[in-house]
C-alpha cells in the first residue's frame, strides 16, 4: 500500500465570499493561486491542521465547519482535501504572512478570474456549487 499524506485546503468564507491565495514559493507554484493550508503532520487531525495553518499563515483564529466532498491528487505521495471555514469573532484580518504574497476574497462572480493551480479547479469547482450561483468556469484555451 502506497503512503499518502494529507494536504488540507481551506475554503475560508465571509459573506458569502471565497478567500483566494496567490504563492509565493515554491518557483514552480510562485504566481498561481490556491485555498490556503499545508501538510497535515502525523497524529495530528485534519481539521486541528487546518485551523493551525491558518493561524500561521493568514494570522487568523478560524474555525473548520464542514468537509467539502472529494479527494484530489497532488504531486505523489500528496492528496488534496478541503474543508470550508470561518472567521471567529475577534479574529485579526487575514494577511500574506507565510507561503502567500496576494489575498483575495472573491465573489462568485470573480471565483475565476484568478488563475487557479490547476490541481484546486476541480476543488474549487466543488466549492462554487455551495455558494450558489456562479459563472461558468470558460474553457481552457
Ligand atoms: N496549501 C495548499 N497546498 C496546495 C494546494 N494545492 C496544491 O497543489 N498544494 C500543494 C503545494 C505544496 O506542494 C503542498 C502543500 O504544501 P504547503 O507548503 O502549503 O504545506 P506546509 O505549509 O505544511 O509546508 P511546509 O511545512 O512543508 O513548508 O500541496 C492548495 O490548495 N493549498
Amino acid at each position: 500500500m502506497s503512503e499518502r499524506i494529507m494536504v488540507v485546503g481551506a475554503a475560508l468564507l465571509d459573506g458569502g465570499r471565497l478567500l483566494a491565495a496567490r504563492r509565493s514559493a515554491p518557483e514552480d507554484l510562485a504566481g498561481r493561486w490556491e485555498l490556503p493550508g499545508g501538510k497535515v503532520e502525523p497524529g495530528e487531525l485534519p481539521e486541528v491542521a487546518l485551523e493551525r495553518e491558518l493561524h500561521e499563515e493568514l494570522g487568523v483564529t478560524a474555525e473548520v465547519v464542514e468537509r467539502v466532498p472529494g479527494e484530489w491528487p497532488l504531486r505523489a505521495p500528496y492528496v488534496l482535501t478541503v474543508w470550508t471555514a470561518r472567521l471567529l469573532p475577534g479574529s485579526a484580518t487575514p494577511h500574506p504572512l507565510q507561503d502567500h504574497d496576494v489575498l483575495r476574497w472573491l465573489t462568485p462572480g470573480e471565483l475565476w478570474d484568478v488563475d487557479w493551480l490547476d490541481q484546486d479547479v476541480p476543488a474549487v469547482r466543488e466549492v462554487a456549487a455551495r455558494l450558489g450561483p456562479t459563472p461558468r468556469r470558460p474553457d481552457p484555451r
